[in-house]
């Protein structure tokens, strides 16, 4: 496991550790292995960028993720493969992205489960999918299945809009049979996405994240859920709303998938709004950056030393260098925001949001994931006294998703080909020197 590291309010990433902590932690023999698991639909992305009138010929609303039939997915792929325009072809899936990019992150385990084709011909798309899947992501869990596994047409139109159409293939046949329990009570995390609640057809993907839930709440492994797109929620926010109280521990949305929930267009207030329902929220949004909402304990606040920011919640960010914890595990929990700009401003050439909400929750994941082995293998440290979610406070872990963010922005695959640098360019030699 590599640490998150050091960082620093306005630029930011890892340096030398000088933790005495961490220096116990060196002298350990055996380490406690540590890693998390996740859910996805197995899919490649297709990403083409295309003109607003291929969208409505095909009939799929702008910045929805809808499935399509064999024949419409025929019949895209011919169009835009004949007029040249597929520009990438990626591994993709939401929770794949993001567990993929935890492990690029913390050099460290994930578990995907989901399915795989059983027959893989060098060049299809299950093959380019497990090449560009990391190592470190374990896809031994896979569920082998026949036929394909399933293509994401990801078309991006002129302002930037990401339009998604699923040729679903075999992605939704997993079944509950295939989610081992050890592995999911035995794992920092579990990651879900709400397209998982969307299996038609008799397949069985839902079944099977209903039972991983199951499992990871009866060992109370934290669930992560992101949400996915605004147009699922919009659908029914009241079921929504039902089925994060009742299964997550961390949300992750954007502030358009919020407003879906909530109501709330403000992306603080809808955070504000998702803390009813669970324990954690990260809210991204776009060009205005993210923010995050959750618990402390009252006795356990920091106040921070940067600027208290304006919003609809006045000084919100009074407490973000206090760290997260589980509502029911504060005797006098308070509410904790903090929210962070885009890391220098956005990368000057932005050349492609496909992934920036999934890297920003890998980040937080890796500083979650970070905080369960730093308690199993110091746990005589006086950071394990009272319980928290994560190792780092709401504005630390703001400042590493948000950098991940970034770097996801500044490059065309929505998965991190590699690690954050050592040393950040923008970042003075003194900084380093302290
Ligand atoms: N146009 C942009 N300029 C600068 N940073 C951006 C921009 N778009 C996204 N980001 C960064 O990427 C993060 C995630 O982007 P966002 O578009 O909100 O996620 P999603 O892909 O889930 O919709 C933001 O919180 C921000 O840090
Ligand atoms: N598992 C699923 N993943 C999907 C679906 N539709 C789109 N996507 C994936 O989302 C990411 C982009 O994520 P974002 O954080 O930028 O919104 C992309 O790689 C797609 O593969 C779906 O129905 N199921």
């Amino acid at each position: 496991m590599k640490f998150p590291g050091q960082r620093k309010s306005k630029h930011y990433f890892p340096v030398k550790n000088r933790d005495p902590l961490l220096a116990q932690m060196t002298q350990q023999p055996q380490r406690f292995p540590t890693y998390i698991t996740g859910i996805d639909q197995t899919l490649v992305d297709i990403e083409a960028k295309v003109g607003d009138e291929l969208l409505e010929r095909y009939a799929l609303p702008k910045g929805n993720s809808t499935l399509i039939d064999d024949e419409k997915a025929h019949a895209l792929y011919s169009e835009l493969k004949t007029n040249k325009l597929v520009s990438d072809e990626f591994a993709g899936g939401t929770i794949g992205n993001t567990v993929h990019n935890y492990s690029i992150l913390a050099d460290d385990r994930s578990v995907l489960f989901g399915v795989m084709s059983n027959n893989i011909e060098v060049g299809s798309y299950a093959y380019r999918y497990l090449c560009n899947t990391s190592s470190k992501v374990d896809l031994n869990y896979l569920q082998p299945v026949d036929g394909p596994i399933g293509r994401c047409f990801t078309l991006i139109s002129e302002c930037g809009e990401r339009t998604f159409a699923i040729s679903k293939g075999a992605m939704d046949k997993l079944t509950p049979e295939y989610i081992d329990k050890d592995i999911v009570q035995g794992a920092s995390a579990l990651i879900l996405t709400a397209y998982l609640m969307r299996a038609s057809d008799g397949d069985q993907i839902t079944d099977a994240a209903l039972k991983a839930i199951e499992y990871a709440k009866e060992a109370e492994v934290p669930v992560v859920l992101t949400l996915g797109t605004r147009f699922l929620i919009e659908e029914d926010p009241s079921w929504w709303k039902s089925f994060i109280k009742d299964n997550v521990t961390i949300l992750a949305m954007n502030e358009d998938e919020g407003e879906a929930l909530t109501g709330f267009s403000d992306p603080l207030l809808a955070s504000e709004a998702a803390l009813e329902l669970c324990d954690l929220v990260l809210t991204t949004a776009g060009p205005l950056g993210l923010y995050m909402a959750g618990y402390t304990e009252d006795s356990e606040k920091r106040e921070t030393s940067h600027t208290l920011l304006p919003g609809m919640i006045p000084e919100f960010n009074r407490y973000e260098f206090s760290r997260p914890k589980l509502k029911a595990a504060c005797d006098t929990p308070i509410k904790v925001y903090a929210h962070i700009s885009p890391y220098m401003g956005g990368p000057e050439k932005i050349r492609n949001t496909n992934g920036a909400g999934d890297g920003a929750l890998a980040a937080l994941l890796h500083d979650l994931a970070s905080n369960t082995f730093h308690k199993a293998n110091v746990p005589g440290s006086s950071k394990h006294k009272r319980d928290g979610l994560c190792y780092s406070s709401f504005s630390q872990v703001c400042k590493y998703a948000n950098r991940v963010a970034y770097e996801v922005l500044a490059q065309h695959s929505p998965r991190l080909s590699r690690g954050l640098p050592e040393r950040e360019d923008s970042l003075e030699e003194a900084y380093w020197e302290r």
